[in-house]
């Protein structure tokens, strides 16, 4: 499964629409890919707290479009890190928002929704301004070398939370994606659970962080490709970088078989 890794920096400078052209032509330069990921909230800025209400967007709005004629252009399912989702508000008392990854497929159809389940900042930005998803999701890729590949989805701070992934898994996961705005000053924790989460699991992790610095925050880049056995296969620095990787999926059923430690699992 060949997978494009987006790390992509930005600043306060720049418009939507300025951003969004420039992922797309990211975007489109991975054709040949199976799939394509990119970071959390790279449309309204990870951090970017006071401006997610402006820039929020429902699920067909401009960002989406531009997503799914990119990777119909590309041929390539595209996990297209997340938007700030503007819709109905479900119970009293909700905001009608969260944070949604969007995952178009090689036609340009949107495949799958995922609003992140738990929500970082404390009583301020995601808790404050938004609305817990519930719902887990797993999907298959297709890919163009064999069969397709169930890929397990979650967002940045549910890294921290192991259970989740374990729900992944028992969902067929054996791919997880995370896309991030994940800052520099905790990227150590970052990288350690993306390689707690491969090992515990013995899963392929895909992690995608956000680089540069916005709302005053030093993102912490350090995307990386971690395989089943906790190797980090593909690792970014600091700064906008695009890593390319051709993921051997059937070595996670070889490494399941050769060391079946799931298969002692007591508690569920
Ligand atoms: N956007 C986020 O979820 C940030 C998470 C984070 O900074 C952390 O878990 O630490």
């Amino acid at each position: 499964m060949k997978v494009a890794v987006i790390q992509l920096a930005y600043g306060d400078d720049e418009s939507v629409a300025e951003r969004t052209d420039r992922v797309v032509a990211l975007v489109e330069a991975q054709a040949g890919h199976d799939l394509v990921v990119l970071p959390e909230l790279w449309p309204a800025g990870g951090f970017d707290y006071g401006r997610w209400s402006e820039r929020a967007e429902p699920l067909d709005g401009p960002v989406a479009t531009a997503l799914s004629a990119a990777a119909r252009r590309a041929g390539v399912t595209l996990h297209g890190g997340s938007i700030v989702e503007r819709g109905t508000p479900v119970g009293d008392g909700d905001h009608g928002v969260w944070n949604t990854s969007l995952v178009f497929g090689p036609d340009g159809t949107l495949v799958a929704r995922y609003r992140k389940i738990h929500r970082f900042g404390f009583g301020e930005g995601e808790p404050m301004l938004m609305d817990a998803g519930h719902e887990l999701v797993v999907l298959d890729v297709p890919t163009a070398d064999g069969p397709p590949v169930r890929v397990g989805l979650s967002t940045c701070y549910d890294l921290r939370f192991p259970e989740l992934y374990r729900r992944l898994l028992d969902d067929g996961a054996r791919v997880l994606v995370v896309p991030a705005a994940w800052p520099m000053r905790r990227v150590a924790h970052w990288t350690l659970l993306g390689q707690a989460r491969a090992v515990e699991n013995q899963c392929v992790v895909v992690q995608c962080n956000t680089a540069g610095t916005h709302a005053r925050h030093e993102m912490g880049g350090h995307s990386q490709v971690v395989d089943a056995t906790g190797n980090v296969l593909a690792a970014a620095g600091a700064e906008q970088e695009v890593l390319s990787i051709d993921i051997d999926t059937a070595a996670v059923d070889i490494w399941r078989r050769d060391f079946p430690v799931l298969a002692d699992r007591r508690l569920s």
